[in-house]
């Protein structure tokens, strides 16, 4: 990837994995970006967060388009997390000069991932950096995606440096997302906001009230593409999927089987939900993996999940799922566990037990001794 322009002074940096597959156990079955931005204000150089230690090459050579690497002057390191801060020695060791803006939490990241124990501005909420003819204001947003995450407003381009928040995994030809399409930049939000954001509601509402404040026409994550046409309806549909405004006639179906029977339970269930006129999503997680359900749970209200027993308890590949799903935290589901089994029959019960513990409604179970 080259540089990418943006405004006059302004240009993507950062650096495009198409071949990834697996992003810290979420699947990303087309790619992911690393976005960061390089911000010149005269003779001041301002680097907005950088990328995974792999492409730290690839993050050079864009930088070195515009301007060498060691005339850099500022770091603003929104989130520590490695494909936002993976270049950050090799970054020192070519401007040990740099400055660092982050929030307290990403300086004790610093430290304890790199051994960084440099000087640091550390950023509250409000506080501003001026370069000379740009306002830097510094939006500190815990939990999205980790305690020091913060996102950076830059005021006289009305430019959102959003970080993790609206990202999306996808690695695309194009660059903003009118080029993308809404309904595929809608799709892979949800499919990040189900994967990422989905435990962090209270989170993402305090953020976008704070965000509310700001006259906003580009937002520039650091994954997928940047926001220019749909910034409305992302952050619209970030403030439900905040709110936990489910759909009513929307159903996840998650199931696996070995023989078939639970599959064949599946098909019976579905039609029955069609018949109702309820939109029903199937997922078989011999086929998927557990990640790629997770879109379709952000806005479903019944989840059914399907499991036939094996070895007196639930086959591996659903309790994954449930242990994923338990950590991402939906709340206020209707919850239907069914399966198939052939003596003791232990698997409904268990996946019941989950969706209880989740605090769902949950339904009567449904098992089926063999092929009913
Ligand atoms: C390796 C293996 C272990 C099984 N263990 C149990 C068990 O512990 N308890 C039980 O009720 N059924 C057990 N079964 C029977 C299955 O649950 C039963 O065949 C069920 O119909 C399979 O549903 P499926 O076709 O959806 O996989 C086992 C089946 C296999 C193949």
């Amino acid at each position: 990837m080259s540089a990418i322009k943006i405004r006059d002074n302004i240009y993507a940096v950062g650096a495009r994995d198409p071949e990834v597959r697996i992003f810290h156990g979420y699947a990303t079955p087309f790619g992911a970006t690393y976005n960061c931005y390089l911000i010149l204000d005269g003779d001041k150089k301002i680097l907005v967060d950088n990328v995974k230690a792999a492409f730290t090459e690839e993050f050079f050579r864009n930088i070195e388009e515009i301007c060498p690497v060691e005339s850099l002057d500022i770091l603003i390191q929104n989130h520590i997390e490695p494909d936002h801060s993976g270049s950050f020695p090799a970054l020192l060791e070519r401007c040990p000069n740099l400055e660092v803006y982050c929030t307290a939490g990403a300086q004790k990241g610093l430290k304890a991932y790199y051994g960084w124990e440099g000087a640091c501005h550390v950023v509250k909420m409000g506080e501003t950096l001026n370069t000379g003819s740009y306002t830097f204001h510094f939006i500190p947003a815990p939990m999205v995606h980790w305690p020091d995450s913060m996102l950076t407003y830059l005021a006289e381009e009305k430019i959102l440096f959003s970080n993790d928040a609206f990202g999306q995994h996808i690695c695309p030809p194009v660059n903003y997302d009118d080029e993308l399409g809404e309904e595929r930049l809608m799709e892979r939000a949800v499919d990040y906001y189900g994967n990422i954001v989905l435990p962090f509601g209270m989170q993402v509402t305090n953020l976008l009230k704070a965000a509310s404040a700001l006259d906003i026409e580009l937002v520039c994550p650091s994954h997928g593409v940047m926001l220019r046409t749909y910034i409305g309806k992302m952050v619209e549909s970030y403030a439900k999927w905040a709110k936990n405004e489910t759909d009513p006639n929307k159903v996840v179906m998650v199931y696996d089987s070995m023989w078939g029977s639970t599959a064949e339970m599946t098909r019976k269930i579905c039609a029955e939900f069609e018949a109702e006129g309820k939109q029903v999503h199937v997922h078989c997680l011999a086929d998927e993996h557990y990640s790629a359900v997770m879109g379709d749970i952000v806005e479903a209200k019944t989840i059914c999940i399907g499991a036939s027993t094996l070895n007196n308890t639930m086959m591996p590949t659903v309790a994954a799922f449930l242990t994923y799903l338990k950590g991402l935290k939906p709340k206020n589901r209707v919850g239907l566990a069914y399966g198939s089994y052939g003596w003791s029959g232990e698997a409904t019960k268990e996946v019941a037990a989950v969706m209880e513990g989740m605090g769902w409604e949950v339904l009567p179970i449904r098992k089926q001794l063999y092929r009913g």
